[in-house]
């Protein structure tokens, strides 16, 4: 368990209004750091929940406070090393100063007063880095050369356990690395209106978006932090925010514009939307349909929302009240079991996951994902498609599932694939991370005889 110190103030004496700031930053993203490790819960959600009730930090404090706390969690694997106690000490001040280089940062007079604190102990010789640090290898090789007595290297920066499970070919290695420390832009859908006309509306409320090469309703949004409750697009239900790799899940299902299909782990509707949107694509008087199921239903309702905005018919809701299947056996075109998962795939977008979680949360619900796929494989009707997918980046969670699925259920026959990225064929797809800029995904197609 990490203790939150007593303020630094005490030790470390502010001389300057920049390190006054700065000694106050430290304070508040000490804070945060210790409630994500202690609370194991998203820093996403203890950041908005702070900001929620802290009123007095300006968009600049925010900024700083967040990009700083983000940054620890994503080169923690090196920091740990450097930063063992459990104080506002002047480890800590080299860990703030060092994200701060990593990033390239631009708050150097608070950067700066962190070196100047750090120094203060004659463990530490900081010094700014001299050039642009551009890939992993180039921070790794910074870090070296600020410590003579501790070695780093690439891997450490995602947890050992996550090499042993995620079985990541040797040449991979160096990109994912990569991936996983850097962030991924937001991604959007267009829905109702086509991708270039997003693009323009989007233009209007100056967001520049970029069309996206693969799918032709994708675009990149960058990676500025957008309100997206004042966009017109978004509120006319015209942009939906979705990873590109999740995407690829509804590109894979590929629904017809008559097709009737169930989402069986729906959540707020992410890829219920998108499966709808493909439908209206071929045709605005698409008779297909959809029925979305989820064990939760808050997303539910908010998916019935997310609907109504987009002005999407042909979608119900039938929540899982008990083991039996909520809809009618044999009687879909298509079954989508977006299952539950370790969610390794969008370690991205939320880098203190890495080392909240620990391997049981790869190993923990093979079992589950098993029975929901195989219990949702009933509603499939002779012909039908049924598609696995996770955000995983195992085999546990992926191929040992569908694995064991296609040898209990031999009426089941997996069907090959396009890598939409790479256009290799393939029984079952992995997306990773640095193929195209997403998060991390799986996904496999099966038709029942
Ligand atoms: C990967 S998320 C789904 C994300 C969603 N499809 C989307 O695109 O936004 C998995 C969902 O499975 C649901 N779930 C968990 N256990 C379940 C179960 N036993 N049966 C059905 N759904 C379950 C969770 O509530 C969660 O919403």
């Amino acid at each position: 368990m990490v203790e939150p110190s007593s303020s630094p103030q005490d030790a470390f004496q502010a001389e300057t209004p920049a390190q006054k700031r700065a000694l106050s930053y430290s304070n508040t993203i000490y804070q945060l750091f210790v409630s994500v490790m202690n609370e194991k819960l998203p820093a996403d959600r203890i950041v908005g929940e702070y900001f929620r009730t802290h009123k007095k930090h300006g968009s600049k404090d925010r900024r700083v406070i967040r990009e700083s706390l983000f940054a620890l969690f994503r080169w923690w694997g090196w920091l740990k090393k450097i930063h063992t106690s459990e104080q506002q000490d002047t480890s800590w001040f080299a860990c703030l100063s060092l994200v701060a280089e990593l990033e390239a940062h631009k708050w150097p007079q608070f950067s700066d007063a962190w070196r100047e604190f750090a120094n203060q102990s004659p463990e530490f010789n900081l010094s700014p880095a001299t050039q642009a640090l551009v890939s992993v290898s180039d921070r790794c090789a910074y870090l070296n050369q600020q410590f003579a007595n501790i070695s780093f290297c690439d891997t450490e920066l995602l947890p050992e356990w996550f090499w042993l499970l995620a079985e990541v070919d040797n040449s991979d290695k160096q990109a994912i690395i990569e991936a996983m420390c850097s962030r991924p832009p937001i991604w959007g859908r267009a829905q109702t209106i086509t991708q270039q006309q997003l693009i323009a509306s989007l233009a209007n409320d100056e967001i520049t978006a970029v069309a996206n090469e693969y799918f032709d309703d994708a675009v990149s949004l960058g990676h500025k932090s957008v309100n997206f409750n004042a966009i017109t697009a978004y509120q006319r239900g015209e942009l939906e925010i979705q990873d590109l790799g999740s995407q690829v899940i509804g590109q894979i299902c590929a629904p017809k514009a008559d097709e009737k299909w169930w989402d069986t782990c729906s959540g707020a509707g992410g890829k219920t939307l998108q499966l709808r949107s493909l439908m209206l694509r071929q045709g605005s008087s698409a008779q297909g349909s959809i029925v979305s199921s989820d064990i939760r239903r808050k997303p539910l309702e908010e998916l019935t929302k997310r609907a109504k905005r987009a002005g999407f018919n042909g979608i119900t809701t039938a929540p899982w009240k008990s083991e039996a299947l909520p809809v009618n056996a044999n009687a879909f075109d298509g079954v989508l079991v977006d299952a539950p998962c370790s969610c390794t795939g969008t370690w991205r977008r939320n880098p203190d996951m890495r080392w909240l979680d620990d391997q049981s949360v790869v190993t923990d619900k093979h079992a589950l994902q098993l029975d929901i796929l195989t219990r949702s494989a009933n509603a499939v009707k002779s012909q039908g498609q049924l598609v696995y997918a996770t955000c995983s980046l195992s085999p546990i969670e992926n191929e040992q599932v569908v694995n064991a699925f296609l040898a209990a259920n031999t009426e089941f026959e997996l069907q090959t694939l396009t890598h939409p990225f790479t256009g290799e064929q393939t029984q079952m797809l992995s997306i990773w991370p640095h193929e195209a800029d997403t998060d991390g995904m799986f996904v496999a197609k099966m038709k029942k005889h």
